[in-house]
C-alpha cells in the first residue's frame, strides 16, 4: 500500500465496503482507526485533559473509541456529542465508553480538543452555531486534533463548507483526502498525519513524496547529462533565472538563445545571440538538445509568438511557461507537442483552459488529458497531472515563493530534469519537490535569486 494515496470520500468508501466484503469486521475497522489516532494524541499530549466531540456517524464513533482508549490510559477525557448515533458501528462505540455525554452546545474548554464531529460524511456545512462552537473550543484549546478531517471542509474539493477553525494536526484515516492537500482546507488541518488502516486503498492520484535522484553515470559527459535550451525573449531576467535553474538542477549543459546576447549570469551558461526569430530554426536543428524551455521573459507580441512557433515545430521535448502559455492561448497556433511540459499559474490555466469543473485536482486532470501535456498547475498547492491520470499534489510549499522570478526557477528546474530522466511526469514532480525544498531551506523573504544557491543543498539531499 503506498502512504502516498489520495482517495475521494466515494472512493475511500469503496475500498473500505471492498474489505467488508472480504470479511473484515466494520468495528474492527473502527477500533483500528481510534487506536490509531489514541496513540498520536497520546504521543503528543500525555496526560493533559481532553475533550472529544463526536458527531453522529462513524466520525463520531471514532471519537468515542478515542475517549476510551485514552481514559484507560489515565488521561483526563470528557465526552460531548451533536446529537444520537447513527451508525451500527458509532452506536457500539458509544456503548463501550462508560463516562457521561455532554452537549457540544454547552460543554466547558479543555487544554486538548479532538473534533470527531464529521469526516468524509459531511454533505453540508455546519450549522453557524455549531461551526462557532467548534471554532471557540479549538481556538481556546491549546492543542487541537482533526480525526480524518476538520468539520467542515469538502473532502473532494478542498473548500470550506462553512467556517472552520485552523488544527494543530489533523490525522487522515487510512489515505489522504484531497481536502488534506487543496487549499483552503490544507491550512486548516495544520500538521498532516496519516494512521494505516491496513486495507488496499491505491489511487492515481498521490500526494507529491520526496524523489530519489541517482548521481551522474562514471562515463557521463555533458551531452549525456542532457543539454537545455533555453528560449530568451524580450525580459532577459528571465530566462537568465530559469537557464541557471537548468544549469545547477543536474542537468550536463545549458544554452541560453537570447535576443539579448551576453548577459552576466553563469559562465557555465553558452549564451547564443539570436537576433531575429527566423535564425532560431536552426540553432533549434540540433540533436543533442535533451529539452527546450520556452516562455520565461519571452514577450507577448509577434517576435515572441514566432519564437514559441519555432520551438513547438523543433520537436524537441519541452516545457512551456509563462508567456508561451499566454499565447498558446491564442487562435491559430500549432497544437501542444504531446508530452509537453505546462507549467501554468491561476491566471494562465484559466487563459488556457477556460472554467473547468471540479477540484484543482480534477481541473489539472482534465486539461492534460486534454492537451496531452504535463500540467503543473502551480499554486500553494501545485497539482502535477499526466494525460494518463497519474496526479501527484504538492503540499507545505512556502508562502514566500509567491515573489517575482520563482516561476522561471520552477520552469528551468523542469527543463532540466527533462534532460536528465526523459521522462516528463517524473521531471515535472521532481522539479516541483526540489522548488518546494529549496523554498524551505531558503530564509524569510527571499527572493527568486536565492532558490539558486539552495538547489545543490536540495538535491544533495535526494541522492
Ligand atoms: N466506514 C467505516 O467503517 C469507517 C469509517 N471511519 C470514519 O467514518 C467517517 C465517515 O463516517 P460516515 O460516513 O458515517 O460520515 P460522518 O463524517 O461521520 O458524518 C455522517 C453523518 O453526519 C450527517 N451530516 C453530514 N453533514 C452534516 C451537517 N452539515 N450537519 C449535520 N449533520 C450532518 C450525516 O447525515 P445526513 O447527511 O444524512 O443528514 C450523517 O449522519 C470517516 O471520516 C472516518 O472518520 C473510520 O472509523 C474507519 C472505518
Ligand atoms: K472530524
Amino acid at each position: 500500500m503506498s502512504h502516498a494515496s489520495v482517495l475521494k470520500a466515494a472512493q475511500m468508501r469503496a475500498a473500505e465496503q471492498a474489505a467488508f466484503d472480504r470479511g473484515v469486521d466494520p468495528y474492527a475497522l473502527m477500533e483500528c482507526a481510534g487506536k490509531a489516532v489514541a496513540q498520536i494524541i497520546w504521543r503528543a499530549g500525555h496526560r493533559r485533559d481532553l475533550l472529544v466531540l463526536c458527531g453522529p456517524g462513524n466520525n463520531g464513533g471514532d471519537g468515542f473509541v478515542v475517549a476510551r482508549l485514552l481514559r484507560e490510559r489515565g488521561v483526563p477525557v470528557r465526552v460531548a456529542a451533536l446529537s444520537e448515533s447513527g451508525t451500527d458501528s458509532a452506536r457500539r462505540a458509544r456503548a463501550a465508553w462508560d463516562g457521561p455525554v455532554e452537549d457540544v452546545m454547552t460543554t466547558a474548554p479543555a487544554t486538548q480538543v479532538v473534533d470527531a464531529l464529521f469526516g468524509i460524511g459531511l454533505s453540508r456545512g455546519l450549522d453557524g452555531a455549531v461551526a462557532q462552537r467548534l471554532g471557540a473550543l479549538v481556538e481556546s484549546a491549546v492543542a487541537s486534533y482533526a480525526v480524518d478531517l476538520p468539520s467542515g471542509v469538502g473532502t473532494d474539493c478542498g473548500t470550506l463548507l462553512s467556517d472552520v477553525p485552523r488544527f494543530g494536526v489533523t490525522i487522515a484515516l487510512g489515505a489522504w483526502k484531497p481536502a488534506h492537500l487543496l487549499q483552503p482546507a490544507a491550512e486548516r488541518c495544520g500538521r498532516l498525519v496519516l494512521a494505516p488502516l491496513h486495507i488496499p486503498l491505491a489511487s492515481q492520484v498521490e500526494r507529491l513524496v520526496a524523489p530519489g535522484l541517482t548521481v551522474p553515470a562514471v562515463t557521463a559527459h555533458k551531452y549525456s547529462r542532457g543539454l537545455v535550451a533555453v528560449i530568451g525573449g524580450g525580459m532577459a531576467g528571465a530566462s537568465l533565472l530559469a537557464s541557471e535553474a537548468a544549469a545547477r538542477s543536474g542537468a550536463g549543459a545549458v544554452r541560453r538563445l537570447a535576443v539579448d546576447g551576453p548577459a552576466g549570469g553563469l559562465h557555465a551558461i553558452i549564451d547564443r545571440h539570436v537576433a531575429q526569430p527566423e535564425a532560431l530554426a536552426s540553432e533549434l536543428d540540433d540533436q543533442r538538445i535533451a529539452a527546450l524551455l520556452v516562455g520565461p521573459g519571452l514577450g507577448l507580441g509577434a517576435d515572441a509568438r514566432a519564437r514559441l512557433e519555432a520551438a513547438l515545430e523543433s520537436g524537441h521535448p519541452m516545457v512551456i511557461d509563462a508567456d508561451a502559455l499566454t499565447l498558446l492561448a491564442e487562435e491559430h497556433m500549432p497544437s501542444i507537442p504531446s508530452g509537453a511540459i505546462l507549467t501554468p499559474h491561476e491566471g494562465e490555466f484559466g487563459r488556457m483552459f477556460g472554467q473547468l469543473s471540479g477540484s484543482k485536482i480534477d481541473r489539472a486532470r482534465a486539461a492534460a488529458n486534454r492537451s496531452g501535456a504535463i500540467i503543473v498547475y502551480k499554486g500553494a498547492d501545485s497539482v502535477v497531472a499526466a494525460p494518463d491520470g497519474r496526479v501527484a499534489v504538492a503540499v507545505g510549499a512556502s508562502s514566500w515563493l509567491s515573489t517575482a522570478g520563482t516561476g522561471d526557477v520552477l520552469a528551468g528546474l523542469a527543463a532540466g530534469r527533462l534532460a536528465v530522466t526523459g521522462d516528463p511526469f517524473r521531471a515535472a514532480c521532481q522539479a516541483v519537490w526540489l522548488h518546494g525544498d529549496a523554498a524551505r531551506r531558503c530564509r524569510p523573504a527571499f527572493v527568486a535569486d536565492d532558490l539558486l544557491d539552495a538547489l545543490p543543498a536540495a538535491i544533495a539531499a535526494r541522492l
